[in-house]
């Protein structure tokens, strides 16, 4: 099933939501530290989780180390960024791909920039003057698109 990164998440309530959203969607979740805060936080307790749903989180403490553990495909590896060329909504996604968000005041590192390929480091559309969509909103965005190009497996 489709992976999410989170790159250095700081803020607990987005990861409590996104931590809801790959349990429901099947989807596995990697936490890259530094985290911007403990696991045993309340505010990501309150989004409502049970135990399994945190049993199933993997947690990676660096990029590098990341890579190492999973070695995906870097064609496989996607960046979200408001600074990428590539147009999500154009691209077409495998169940093994990786989706990497970035954190919600400093984004993605050029680091993690530099082991993702230009054409997969994607934006989201958005209205001219806009900045950027809030961090769990876009990982439902695209977790949401994947699944559904791949037949919403295991759903219903
Ligand atoms: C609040 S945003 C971070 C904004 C940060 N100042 C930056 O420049 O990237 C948190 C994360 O949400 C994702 N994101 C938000 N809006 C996006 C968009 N329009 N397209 C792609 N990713 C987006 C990115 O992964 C981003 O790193």
């Amino acid at each position: 099933m489709f992976n999410i990164v989170l790159f250095e998440p700081e803020i607990p309530p987005n990861t409590g939501n996104i931590i809801r959203l790959c349990a429901n969607t099947g989807a596995q979740l990697h936490l890259i530290e530094p985290l911007g805060f403990p696991m045993e936080d309340a505010k990501l307790r309150r989004a409502g989780l049970d135990y399994h749903e945190f049993a199933k989180i993997k947690i990676h403490p660096s990029w590098a180390q990341f890579l190492a553990n999973e070695q995906p495909k870097p064609e496989r590896l996607f960046a979200l960024t408001t600074k990428g060329s590539g147009k999500f909504h154009e691209g077409a996604y495998s169940p093994q791909d990786y989706f990497v968000f970035g954190s919600e005041t400093k984004g993605i590192t050029d680091e993690v920039r530099s082991s993702i390929p230009a054409p997969n480091q994607m934006r989201l559309a958005m209205q001219n003057a806009s900045r950027s969509l809030n961090l769990s909103n876009t990982v439902a965005i695209v977790v949401y698109e994947a699944w559904r190009q791949n037949g919403l497996t295991g759903g219903s």
